[in-house]
């Protein structure tokens, strides 16, 4: 049984004040739902404040992006250990990094691997354009940018890995893909992609995270399909009462 996670990826968004603010409310609404692991994904200057408020609560943090040195001249940079000084996850391969920020299969390979072997969790994402989704090339391209992104892993380092599915035409748009769309994404490309990598066995316990326009009108459906093991949020993470209502969808799923 793959325990759901809902991770809020704040992007490059609030204040410090509104930071504070939202996880005031944030922690006490999430607080009920233990049995779903949560986290927030804050920019970095506002990593080590979160972490103070964090404390004594079971509620994660992520950073969302590192390089993959372990120091050096990388102006500019955040290193692995300085993540892993506050955070338990690292989103990686974000689409909006991909795409502004020239990441690509082999930089998210080496940033997987250094993640790893700092004891960090790596969120790895990937999904396809709009472009590629149209001409039909969805499963070609996931199926890429798994098995090349997650090359010359051992599968117990693939056991510790999260996966998220975030189709670039779905990310900020208000246009989720359907719960039956994004099941079939899970179960037919990204699962057999991580079976190909690490075996059957060890893909059968790799969360896969939906992400793109979730809200919690359309978490409970995308929570009961079988393959969709929580979600990664953007915008609407960035609030409270929504953020706590989807985390309480996992909650409630019967998958
Ligand atoms: O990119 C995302 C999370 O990483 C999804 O963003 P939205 O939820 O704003 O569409």
């Amino acid at each position: 049984m793959r325990k759901k996670f809902v991770a809020g990826n704040w992007k490059m968004n609030k204040t410090a004040e509104e930071a504070r603010l939202l996880l005031n409310e944030l922690i006490p609404a999430l607080e009920p739902f233990s049995h779903v692991e949560r986290a927030v994904c804050p920019p970095f200057p506002y990593l080590m404040m979160v972490r103070h408020m964090l404390e004594g609560t079971n509620i994660g943090m992520g950073a969302q992006n590192m390089h993959w040195e372990a120091s050096g001249a990388f102006t500019g940079e955040v290193s692995p250990k300085m993540v892993a000084e506050f955070c338990q996850y690292v989103i990686l391969g974000h689409s909006e990094r991909r795409t502004y920020f020239g990441e690509t299969d082999e930089t998210v390979n080496r940033k997987v691997k250094s993640a790893l072997s700092t004891g960090l969790t790596p969120i790895v994402c990937v999904g396809e354009t709009l472009a590629e989704n149209e001409a039909g090339k969805t499963a070609e391209v996931v199926w890429r940018q798994i098995t090349e992104g997650l090359k010359d892993l051992l599968p117990e380092e693939g056991l510790k890995l999260v996966i998220a599915y975030e189709p670039v035409w779905a990310i900020g748009t208000g246009r989720a893909a359907t719960a039956e769309v994004a099941q079939s994404v899970h179960a037919n490309v990204v699962r057999p992609a991580l079976a190909h990598l690490f075996g059957q066995e060890v893909a059968g316990q790799i969360r896969i995270q939906y992400g793109g326009s979730v809200t919690a009108k359309n978490a409970p459906e995308l929570f009961a399909m079988p393959d969709i093991d929580g979600a990664l949020v953007g915008g609407a993470s960035l609030k409270a009462g929504e953020f706590a209502a989807i985390v309480q969808a996992a909650a409630e799923a019967k998958a």
